[in-house]
């Protein structure tokens, strides 16, 4: 082996560093008490002393770049000196790649042997400590389970506000109190972690779940921004899904200022609130008592009670009920006034006229987000607008409402979901649909919004309410 050579292994150059000796101790404590107290570690390296302060940002860059430096995540190469009196006068050292040795020059690669030599530099042993709090949930959780847990490490959780809402496989539950400990201490933000109780398969009709606290205290009162809207509520109590914000964007993206949107199952409000926010009239229905009283706590915090109406009743009914309040509230001259910018004090212009934006006849858009049934709601749009073609004549210039109904079906990269979607739009529509565009009368835009289990995703179907459906008469 030439000198080269020899120099070139021992600076690490070439090599990978042996990162392992940073791993956490094993600790299988089972499914007892987490002691953070036993995540304690000295790894021995080897550090570069730096004389001279001025010379830090030198030889970093020197060192780094011959890869003699340490690169370890969460760690910065730049120490204090491990001598007590040295550190006092605020002498500094540079962490080293563990292939480095103090009491090893053949180690060294040239930019450590020239500072050594121009006694800018010296090498010594450094003791680094490692505790508990350097490691991520995951180093952690690796070191506390057997390792045939190993292959499924629990990682997800939805959250709302501080609450961390976790559903563990069966197999995980024996170490669900150490897993919760361990994500409250290494997730920023989060102070209770619950988990999902099962309640074989049956969903609450309102959406919300059984749960059990596994760290931190039982307080499920929780405060949300979305949309720049913010909520607060009983997660407890309430249907809410922070993976859902791109989704409710999506919708109120399409949604105009001015026009009326009826949201069927509004929960607490995600897509009224931001679109109230934006100038669109709201008819914001829910069947829980429970997020109805949090819709308007939401309609208070962010101030939109002049365009967003909270309304408590079966969504079935609520669809003909809500047609009709709409012309109600048009033909009674319901409006906003929207106060005008101030002029500038510069100019001695009248006061703008406050713009009066009238409450129109008809609703723009249905939200329908119940994804297990929403669909089997559609035949209540059957009769919707009985009696009032004239609203909807060719002068007038308006097109009957568009539907969006969330559903689930099928993952597959064919037409399978789309077609069964149709299928069961069909079915309780009582109108043929197929896929397409939903301005075409018949024809349906399935958007795909996310995976839900392995085999099943969740959609939002769009389409007008079909001449035939919204006009028949009402029984
Ligand atoms: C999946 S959540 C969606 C809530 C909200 N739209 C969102 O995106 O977060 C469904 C909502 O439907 C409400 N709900 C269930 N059955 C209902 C019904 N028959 N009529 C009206 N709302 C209903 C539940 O209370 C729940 O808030």
């Amino acid at each position: 082996m030439s000198q080269s050579e020899k120099e070139n292994q021992g600076s690490g150059e070439g090599k990978t560093q042996d990162m392992a000796i940073f791993s956490p101790p094993v600790v299988r404590s089972g499914a007892g008490a987490l002691n953070r107290a036993l995540f304690t570690k000295t790894v021995n390296l080897a550090a570069a002393a730096v004389n001279d302060n001025r010379l830090i940002s030198k030889y970093r860059k020197e060192l780094e770049h011959s890869k003699e430096l340490l690169r370890q995540d969460r760690l910065s190469p730049i120490v204090n000196h491990p001598d007590k009196a040295l550190a006092d006068q605020g002498k500094k050292c540079l962490l080293l790649s563990p292939n480095v040795k103090a009491p090893e020059p053949e180690t060294w690669g040239a930019a450590l042997k020239e500072g050594v030599q121009k006694k800018e530099l010296s090498v010594i042993p450094y003791e680094l400590q490692l505790n508990y709090d350097y490691w991520t949930y995951h180093d952690i959780i690796t070191s506390i389970l057997p390792e045939e847990l190993h292959d499924d490490i629990p990682s997800g959780f939805n959250t709302a506000g501080h609450v961390a809402h976790m559903n563990l496989r069966e197999r995980y539950i024996p170490y669900k109190k150490v897993i919760a400990e361990v994500i409250l201490d290494k997730t920023t933000n989060i102070r209770t972690v619950i988990n999902k109780v099962d309640n074989v398969g049956a969903e609450s009709e309102f959406r919300t779940f059984q749960y059990e606290v596994l760290a931190g205290p039982d307080d499920m009162q929780v405060q949300v921004t979305e949309n720049a809207c913010s909520f607060e509520f009983d997660y407890s109590k309430v249907y809410w899904n922070s993976k859902l914000e791109a989704e409710h964007r999506r919708l109120i993206n399409m949604f105009e200022p001015g026009e009326v949107v009826c949201d069927v199952m509004a929960g607490i409000g995600p897509f009224a609130v931001p679109a109230g926010k934006k100038g669109v009239f709201v008819w914001a229905n829910d069947m829980n008592p429970e997020s109805n009283k949090y819709m308007q706590v939401a309609i208070n915090r962010n101030k939109v009670s002049q365009y967003v109406r909270p309304i408590c009743e079966d969504g079935r009914t609520f669809i003909h009920h809500a047609a009709d309040s709409v012309l109600e509230a048009h033909k009674n001259g319901e409006h906003v006034l929207i106060a005008p910018k101030p002029p500038s004090r510069a100019k001695k212009a009248p006061k703008p006229e406050p713009k009066r934006v009238d409450i129109p006849p008809t609703i723009s858009h249905f939200v329908m987000n119940l994804p297990a049934t929403a669909i089997e709601f559609l035949g209540c749009y059957r009769g919707v607008y009985a009696g009032h073609e004239d609203l909807f004549s060719a002068e007038s210039g308006r097109k009957l409402p568009l539907v969006h109904v969330h559903c689930f079906s099928f993952k597959a990269d064919d037409e399978t979901p789309l077609n069964d979607i149709c299928e069961r739009i069909t079915k309780y529509l009582g109108f043929p649909v197929k896929p397409g565009n939903p301005d075409v009368e018949g024809e349906v835009a399935v958007h795909d919004v996310r995976d839900v289990a392995p085999a099943k995703r969740m959609f939002c179907a769009s389409f007008r309410i079909p001449r035939e459906v919204a006009f028949a008469e009402r029984v």
